[in-house]
């Protein structure tokens, strides 16, 4: 696991297919330990930090690397709060996308349009970052909000300064704040989605940002990276999954075919924890208690037993995603809207890394083998 690509003998390169147990960087910010099935956001347990901390202070933490005090939390809303306001030109833009759009493409495109009209975009000092990180981060819930209720044929909701995060969130997407123990779910689940060290869309903006690109064009593509269904569009691919299935008693028979016609079961495995993802606990509890104030035993039915009959034919966990879809559902959510729920909360790990990629750069350049046709001449 330590040696490098460098370390292996010219005649005979190893490939390491998906960089997989390759370590490419250090990095301060989490730990993720598959032996132990824990992560770590700048030391502290995540699990610790949904149950004691808001998403505010988990953001703040994520960016500064200490937790802040009472007077820099306040300063740190109240910035964020003055930020929220979806900038009139990103609406017509988005006003121009047709409604079959995907949001993943809508917000990407939102992102882009909000880089093009920064006048202090190719400022990547750690303040210039640091600002255009907390632009995006208090004005992608606007975005996802808003896309969510015209795609309905409904108006926007505007956002209001007297609500935490999360409650504005759930309110610009609903038209009113929802009870306390959806606002404090919701607040769970963006503080779980909040950074995860390498993973594909991390390293994608990583990536972006280690050719001296500036930040808002290694998110757009750390948004594309994170639309695939095999990172975050599985959270949206998981209640497809739950719609196709229906009911829990049909769940051995769908995984039958599912299996036999090796389809990847969405919401199931991870690159680097295999015995169980360490999120899943947290998120699994406040699914439940979601469930059950939306009175949906059924689909916790149908939840466990997916979970059980994957268990037992192949020894594969749960992950982030697989939670996360049902609890977003019963909120209220259209499931196109998941991932970009994810974004809104990633957008935090993502920047962390691209600042601290910025700060001890080396371009990412990996070496590949050629395959390919022997060397020949150009026909005359
Ligand atoms: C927040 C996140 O991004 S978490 C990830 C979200 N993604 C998903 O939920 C998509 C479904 N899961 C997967 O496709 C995979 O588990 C991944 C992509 C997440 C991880 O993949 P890898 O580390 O490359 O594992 P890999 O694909 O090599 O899987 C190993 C074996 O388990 C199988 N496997 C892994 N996950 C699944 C799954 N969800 N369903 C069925 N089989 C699976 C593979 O088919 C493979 O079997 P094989 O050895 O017989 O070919
Ligand atoms: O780490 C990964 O590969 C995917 C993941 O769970 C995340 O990004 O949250």
């Amino acid at each position: 696991m330590n040696e490098t690509p460098q370390a292996d003998s010219l005649a005979e390169p190893t490939i390491y297919k998906g960089l997989a147990g390759v370590r490419v960087d250090f990095t301060a910010i989490s730990k993720v330990n598959p032996d132990t099935n824990s992560l770590l956001y700048r030391g502290y347990a995540v699990q610790d930090l949904a149950a004691r901390c808001s998403f505010e202070e988990v953001a703040y933490l994520l960016w500064y690397g200490e937790l802040p005090t009472e007077d820099e939390l306040a300063a740190f809303e109240d910035r964020e709060r003055s930020l929220r306001h979806l900038d009139h030109v990103v609406k017509r833009v988005i006003d121009e996308l047709p409604t079959t759009a995907h949001p993943m493409d809508v917000l990407r495109t939102a992102v882009s349009v909000i880089g093009a009209r920064d006048a202090d975009a190719a400022d990547d000092s750690p303040a210039g970052n640091l600002d255009k990180g907390m632009r995006l981060y208090a004005q992608l819930p606007a975005i996802v909000a808003y896309d969510q209720r015209r795609r309905h044929g409904l108006e926007l909701v505007e956002p209001r300064d007297d609500l935490s995060y999360s409650a504005n969130f759930l309110h610009m997407s609903f038209g009113d704040v929802p009870d306390l123990a959806v606002v404090d779910a919701f607040d769970v689940s963006m503080i779980l989605y909040a950074e995860h060290s390498f993973n594909a869309s991390t390293f994608t903006a990583r990536v972006i940002t280690s050719t001296l690109s500036d930040l808002y064009s290694a998110v757009t593509g750390a948004i594309g990276a994170l639309k695939g269904p095999l990172h975050g569009g599985a959270n949206e691919a998981v209640m497809h999954t739950f719609d196709e299935i229906r009911t829990a008693d049909r769940v051995s028979g769908w995984l039958d075919d599912a299996l036999a016609n090796k389809r990847k079961i969405m919401g199931f495995g991870h690159r680097v924890y295999k015995n169980g993802d360490s999120r899943v606990p947290t998120m699994r509890a406040a699914m439940e208690a979601m469930l059950a104030h939306y009175e949906r035993p059924d689909l916790l039915e149908l939840y466990l037993a997916l979970e059980q009959d994957m268990g037992e034919r192949k020894n594969i966990m749960p992950n982030l995603d697989y939670p996360a879809g049902p609890a977003y559902h019963v909120m209220g959510f259209d499931t196109e809207t998941f991932t970009p729920l994810f974004v809104a909360s990633r957008i935090v790990g993502w920047t962390a890394h691209i600042m601290e990629q910025r700060a001890a750069n080396a371009l990412i350049r990996p070496l590949s083998v050629y395959n390919g046709a022997p060397e020949r001449v150009v026909p005359q």
